[in-house]
């Protein structure tokens, strides 16, 4: 393996998903993994989450990666950089979707700023109803993108995401001239995964095949074992 850059997507990919996001669990040993692997690849490694930053380094240690938050909204190109974010979501449309949201019971939002994330895993039978409801606050607000996710509809403005995000942190050291790897295992996952082809990278899928995707890991533990086994590997550096 030569000189790579990797992307690492959050929840469902590097941890297993819960039944709320508070509910996760970063296992004790993979910030450690991940800086081993980061350290290896001369920091050329993000996490590129629909997390915000800030749950993120409330999971894996302050500014300690490189990270994509909010689906690409926010940007941090290196650890302890300040994070480049584009504006919240206009509040108007912000309460809109949270009325809409909320009228079914079992739906929680979660507001972060740029994007909202709009969970119905509690009841998943409401998923057809509240995405009508959701599409017809969108309509009304051109900007406005709906992205169905996990148990999840994530709405944000339009014009960017992760694939942005992979293109922005790759235009910089120690991103640049690096192989891009992305592994993901949503379909908000799929934006990236096109954005590392087009760059000649990799992408593979955690727990499903997906578009674009090269291989398929089954689930978060064999992701953790793979970027384990890559972390042991002395000819990342590169350059
Ligand atoms: O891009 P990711 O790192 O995969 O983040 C996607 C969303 O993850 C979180 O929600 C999802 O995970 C929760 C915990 O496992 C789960 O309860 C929920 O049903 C999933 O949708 C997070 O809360 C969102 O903000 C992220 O966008």
């Amino acid at each position: 393996m030569g000189a790579h850059a990797f992307f690492l997507d959050v929840d469902g990919t590097l941890i297993d998903l819960a039944a709320h996001p508070d509910a996760v669990v970063v296992p004790d040993d993979l910030p450690r993994t991940l800086a081993r692997l980061a350290e290896a690849a001369s920091g050329a490694l993000a996490l590129v989450s629909g997390r915000t930053i800030e749950r993120l380094d409330g999971l894996f240690g302050v500014a300690r990666f490189a990270a994509a938050g909010s689906h690409g909204a926010q940007l941090r190109h290196a650890p302890g950089h300040d994070v480049e974010a584009v504006p919240d979501l206009d509040p108007e449309v912000a309460q809109a979707l949270k009325r809409a949201a909320l009228a079914f019971a079992g739906v929680f939002v979660e507001d972060k700023g740029p994007s909202l994330a709009i969970h119905y895993r509690a009841c998943p039978a409401q998923a057809p109803h509240l995405r009508l409801a959701l599409e017809e606050v969108a309509a009304a607000a051109p900007d406005l993108v709906l992205l169905p996710g996990h148990f999840v509809f994530e709405a944000k403005r339009a014009g960017y995401d992760k694939g942005s995000a992979v293109e922005a942190l790759m235009r910089h050291p120690p991103f640049a001239g690096r192989t891009p790897v992305f592994i993901g295992d949503d379909v908000t996952d799929e934006a990236a995964f096109r954005a590392v082809l087009a760059a000649g990278g990799l992408a593979i899928a955690v727990g499903a095949p997906r578009a674009g995707a090269a291989a398929v890991l089954p689930d978060p533990s064999d992701v953790r074992r793979f970027l384990t086994h890559l972390a042991a590997q002395p000819h990342q550096r590169g350059r």
